[in-house]
């Protein structure tokens, strides 16, 4: 079994030629949480989840189980754990979904004992088929899969990695109702054994299944809490709220026109 790991991240800074895009953030993410970082665009949210995965140049502090983050490469911080999707999916289109696992699980064996077609498919991989709900797919080439089926794939490459802490950047973008449904199901079955992060702009998507919720706002948390707590919380309503009516206003000025 996973051993569950959080993440404890002090005055994390980043800058961007004189502009700072993440701004003396602290935050908590417990191990286990399901947690939902929200915040309108440019709040820097993504810039946050670069910080962490090495991706960026950060001051400040990010622990994970207890070890330090910043400084480390991207790989060595890969390897302790840490996996993260991107906004668009990035499996092998040519290759199966079985393969696209097994390459994901196999670092360090070679390629053609990955891709040569095997009799037995290994248990962690057999069993991330299941929790993706992929098993019937699992020869079927990823580019012939749906949307949502892709970004099942991505989560079960980082799953059969064995990676403790998920960072998904707006994972259920583009999907149905119906595959919205399975994904948010989805992250609640993995945050029982590792920590999730998602990055989110489908507010309907938070309110179901977020388990906590940091709200950025200009580099800043904003708000923090149960998705009650950050609902009622006036700040919140503010940021949220002042933007809709802008986008509003600005809709019925255009029609208009
Ligand atoms: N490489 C970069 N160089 C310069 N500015 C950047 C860079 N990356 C991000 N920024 C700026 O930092 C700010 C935060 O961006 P970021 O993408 O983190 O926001 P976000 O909350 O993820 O927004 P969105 O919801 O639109 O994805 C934005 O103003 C953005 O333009």
């Amino acid at each position: 079994m996973t051993e569950l790991a959080g993440l404890e991240i002090r005055q994390l800074r980043v800058s961007f030629d004189g502009f700072t895009a993440v701004d003396g953030v602290d935050l908590d993410v417990h191990p286990g949480d399901l947690r939902f970082l929200i915040g309108p665009n440019g709040a820097g949210k993504t810039t946050l989840v670069d910080a962490v995965t090495g991706l960026v140049r950060a001051e400040g502090s990010v622990l994970f189980g207890g070890d330090e983050l910043l400084g480390r490469s991207v790989h060595r911080i890969a390897r302790s754990g840490i996996g993260r999707t991107f906004q668009t999916a990035t499996v092998f289109e040519e290759l199966t979904v079985l393969q696209n696992l097994d390459i994901a699980a196999g670092a360090g064996r070679g390629m053609w004992t990955m891709l040569r077609r095997r009799r037995t498919v290994p248990e962690s991989v057999a069993r991330t088929l299941e929790t993706v709900g992929l098993t019937e797919l699992a020869d079927s080439p990823a580019g012939t899969l749906a949307h949502g089926q892709k970004q099942w794939l991505e989560i079960g490459m980082l799953l059969v990695q064995d990676v403790r802490l998920l960072l998904l950047d707006e994972p259920v973008a583009g999907m149905s109702h119906d595959e919205r449904q399975a994904t948010g199901e989805l992250l609640q079955r993995i945050s029982e054994e590792r920590t999730v992060v998602v990055i989110e702009h489908d507010m309907d998507f938070m309110r179901s299944f977020a388990r906590s919720v940091s709200v950025l706002h200009a580099g800043k948390v904003l708000s923090e809490g149960t998705v009650a707590e950050v609902q009622a919380d006036p700040q919140v309503q503010e940021v949220y709220l002042g933007h809709t009516a802008a986008e509003a206003t600005a809709d019925v000025t255009v029609q208009e026109a």
